[in-house]
């Protein structure tokens, strides 16, 4: 089957047909069949690092928005900026997904964009909060979620969106979406993505407890596909992407987007009644009086 990108015509002498090198196929494959050395873009704004190598085509994206890369407005609109740009970049054909922050992955959404805001302001982050797991579930990349801290709530809806999770095997890392432990619920959309990881029965006990899975639980429950120690985190995720990019980038595209396809479009159609229900919920006073609550017991617990 051909590829989606147009074929060189004639094809140049002396050199093989790029599109028989399974290294080849995809976006990358309209570079020049010649080895380069190894080339690095590097793009970072205050809250993400990436790093492109373009000679494999697998970015790095770190998370580095102190204390605990929780997901403001602005992380999210960084983020899904990045995303974006490594999307439209034909030299990258992978992401993978980590932290600079130690012990955490992603705290999730910012509480403080939920709590005592204007409804505007509601359905203003919670139109990014759609659009950063619309690019990242429906990404064309290989996503790969290198997850080196807890990752709860909007931190694992971040790795569930990923095709793969590797996760750091330490006691104290935490995974899961934990929502109705602060007396909100997780949307449909974030439900969805994690019934297609973990299944039904697993998400609905899950869910309903609002469980932060220890590491080993969340490999048990195929939360995570991989555990492994910490030094060996990027080793494993390069191998990983590695893997998946001897592909034809056509056939597992079309592949992941038939997968996800109904849980995107579900959304998609529903996504302007979906930041109705948000903002209508969490203007709430009693779920304003949850969070509040949560964020004093954050608080105390460290005091
Ligand atoms: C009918 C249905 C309609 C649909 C309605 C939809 C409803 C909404 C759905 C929302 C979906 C997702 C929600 C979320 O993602 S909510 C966020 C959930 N996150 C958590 O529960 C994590 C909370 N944090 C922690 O457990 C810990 O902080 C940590 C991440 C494990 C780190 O622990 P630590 O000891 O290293 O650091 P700590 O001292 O606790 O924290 C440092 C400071 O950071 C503040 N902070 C932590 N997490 C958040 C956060 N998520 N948002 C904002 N701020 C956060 C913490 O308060 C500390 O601040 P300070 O130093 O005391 O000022």
């Amino acid at each position: 089957m051909c590829p989606s990108v147009p074929l060189p015509s004639p094809c140049p002498p002396g050199i093989l047909f790029p599109y028989s090198s399974p290294q080849l196929w995809g976006r990358a494959a309209l570079q020049p069949p010649v080895l380069l050395p190894t080339q690095r873009r590097t793009f970072s704004n205050n809250k993400i690092l990436v790093e492109l190598d373009t000679s494999s085509g697998v970015a790095t994206m770190k998370f580095k928005s102190p204390p605990v890369n929780s997901l403001s407005l602005d992380f999210l609109t960084e983020f899904c900026i990045s995303l974006e740009k490594l999307e439209n970049d034909r030299a990258c054909r992978a992401l993978i997904i980590t932290s600079a922050i130690p012990r955490i992955f992603s705290s999730g959404l910012d509480i403080m964009e939920m709590f005592g805001k204007s409804t505007e302001h509601y359905a203003e982050f919670w139109r990014a909060v759609q659009e950063m797991w619309l690019r990242l579930y429906g990404s064309s990349m290989v996503t790969v979620a290198a997850i080196n801290g807890s990752s709860p709530a909007g931190g694992c809806l971040i790795a569930l969106s990923c095709d793969y999770r590797i996760m750091v095997e330490n006691p104290k890392y935490v995974i899961g979406l934990n929502e109705a432990q602060l007396g909100i619920v997780a949307p449909f959309w974030f439900k969805d993505t994690f019934v297609n990881t973990v299944g039904h029965r697993v998400a609905e006990r899950s869910l309903q407890l609002g469980l932060l899975h220890p590491v080993t639980e969340a490999h048990q429950i195929g939360l995570v596909d991989e555990v492994v120690p910490e030094e060996k985190l990027q080793e494993k995720a390069a191998a990983v992407v590695a893997q998946w990019l001897a592909l034809p980038d056509h056939a597992r595209q079309l592949t992941k987007s038939m997968m996800r396809k109904a849980v995107l479009d579900h959304m998609l159609a529903h996504r302007e009644e979906d930041i109705q229900n948000f903002v209508k919920f969490i203007s709430k006073d009693s779920i304003q009086k949850s969070l509040s609550m949560y964020m004093e017991m954050l608080k105390k617990k460290k005091s």
